[in-house]
């Protein structure tokens, strides 16, 4: 397919699904997934909390939805759930879970069919590109569609013009992460030397890059490099995870450029006063050029994630452990 094809399916998949917005009352979202597919909620999350004065959305893992069993689900929810392979059954299961109670139910998945999409009403399929691989079509990708979905329902329900400036602003993604891969290699080499024989690393955001900082500690660091790590809320460090800090241990702050920023800058201000292994990413060293000024703090995780990815793949080098290993995961029942 070309690649103005692939941008076209995956749209006609978004504009069938704000068709269906539009046939029905929405006045909660779940967004429901498991690991990085649950991470890739967040910044949506953050997107209809600040924009919507109706509608409300909630980040589930999706064992933990069907359990909890939520007082507001029924029909006036739409439920979005994701999983690369649509496989993980846990999320199939909440797919059906939703739909038994009225709700609508959409589907991200990388592949065209799978179990989750039999249980759900509309699917779309996202671009994907393994760690530190330039994705083809980034405006497609995992992130980009979510918030196709979510600024489309703001767009549809409440006439919020984000989802116009989201459509201008993502064609620049590809030139912003072309860059990312240019400049940020060598510091990554860099970061991977000086950081490879920790134990734990500690990862540290909020706001729209809080899911990102989650995503590295629990799928790169544990998961692929099985190194100790947690995500801290920039707010939270405060409030007890700040104890833990000296000269020695390894902090990776996210910076981003979202209303919730002068937390981070606090954080910041700490490590630089108390700590001294800390590395930071900051989106505003970053060329935004093209993107909109109101997207710019929606769309700073999708290029924080992307840097990262680019470090995980160093690390795992320096490291010699790659990324694919796994002493668990698809290998033993769960
Ligand atoms: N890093 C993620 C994990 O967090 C997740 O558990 C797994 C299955 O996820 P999905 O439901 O997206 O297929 O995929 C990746 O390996």
């Amino acid at each position: 397919m070309s690649v103005a094809n692939v941008l076209q399916t995956a749209q006609d998949q978004v504009n069938q699904i704000l068709e269906a917005y539009k046939a029905r009352t929405i006045n909660r979202v779940f967004l429901v997934a498991c690991g990085g597919s649950s991470a890739l909620m967040y910044p949506s999350k953050y997107f209809i909390d600040r924009e919507s004065a109706s509608i409300s959305a909630e980040v589930f893992n999706s064992n933990e939805f069907i359990y909890r069993n939520p007082g507001t689900l029924g029909e006036n929810s739409l439920v979005i759930l994701c999983s690369h392979k649509g496989k993980t059954p846990e999320t199939t299961e909440a797919a059906k879970f939703a739909k038994s109670k009225g709700a609508l139910t959409v589907s991200l998945m990388y592949v065209e069919t799978a179990p989750l999409a039999d249980e759900s009403d509309y699917i779309v399929n996202y671009s994907w590109a393994p760690p530190g691989e330039l994705d083809p079509h980034p405006e497609i990708a995992n992130y980009a569609i979510l918030y196709r979905l979510t600024m489309g329902l703001l767009y549809v329900k409440e006439g919020n013009k984000k989802y116009e400036q989201l459509l201008a602003s993502l064609p620049h993604l590809d030139g912003i992460m072309k860059s990312i891969k240019t400049n940020y290699t060598a510091p990554g080499k860099e970061f991977a030397a000086a950081y490879k024989d920790e134990s734990v690393i500690y990862t540290m955001a909020s706001g729209s890059n809080y899911g990102i900082a989650y995503s590295f500690a629990i799928c790169i660091l544990m998961e692929m490099q099985w190194i100790n790590s947690h995500a801290i809320h920039a707010g939270e460090f405060f409030h007890g995870p700040f104890e833990i800090l000296d000269k020695q241990m390894p902090f990776i702050l996210l910076m981003g450029l979202d209303e919730t920023r002068p937390m981070e800058e606090r954080a910041l201000k700490f490590l630089k006063e108390h700590g001294e292994k800390f590395l930071v990413l900051d989106a505003k060293e970053l060329d935004w050029t093209g993107v909109d000024e109101e997207m710019k703090g929606y769309l700073a995780p999708l290029a924080l994630n992307f840097i990262l990815r680019v470090y995980a793949v160093e690390l795992a080098a320096a490291r010699n452990h790659p990324l694919e290993d796994r002493r668990y995961m698809f290998k033993v029942p769960y």
